[in-house]
């Protein structure tokens, strides 16, 4: 993917919340920010919109179904190789939805709320756990 900084890529992510832990996953070996945590997700498709985009990409990440309890803010974050708009959206697994499994990620964790801000985090995503303090 080419990532320019005048045309930012929309990504979306999700802040699955169950109790006080939320879902992290770990970016894998050969990938971008490669060991990484961040929220699962993935880049919008044309047409698409955001939300539809979040229930796609967990789905194929995690074979997991979410019910979205809150739209946040789009933060914009510039890489390297370009920029991104990411998209949080918090959540909660839908009473149906199988537990996620990591299809392609490296591992899951469920983590409390307070122990997002780890220096192992996608850059990106600092701003995202802010907003989610600033929720509660
Ligand atoms: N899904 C997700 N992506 C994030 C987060 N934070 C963050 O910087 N990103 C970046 O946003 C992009 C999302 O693309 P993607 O999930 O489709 O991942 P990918 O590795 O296939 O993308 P790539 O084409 O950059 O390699 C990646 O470059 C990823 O590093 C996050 O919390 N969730």
């Amino acid at each position: 993917m080419t990532l320019s900084p005048a045309m930012p890529v929309d990504v979306v992510c999700a802040v699955i919340r169950r109790q006080d832990r939320i879902l992290l996953a770990q970016r894998p070996p050969g990938k971008r920010l490669a060991g990484l945590w961040e929220f699962p997700g993935g880049k919008v498709d044309p047409g698409e919109t955001p939300a539809l985009a979040l229930h796609r990409e967990l789905m194929e990440e995690l074979g997991c179904e979410v019910r979205i309890l809150q739209a946040g803010p789009a933060f914009l974050h510039e890489y390297p190789w370009g920029c991104i708009r990411l998209f949080p959206f918090l959540c909660e697994l839908t009473s149906e939805s199988p537990e996620p499994q990591a299809h392609e990620h490296t591992e899951l964790i469920w983590d409390f709320q307070k122990n997002l801000l780890r220096p192992d985090l996608a850059p990106a995503d600092v701003p995202v756990v802010r907003w989610l303090t600033d929720l509660a």
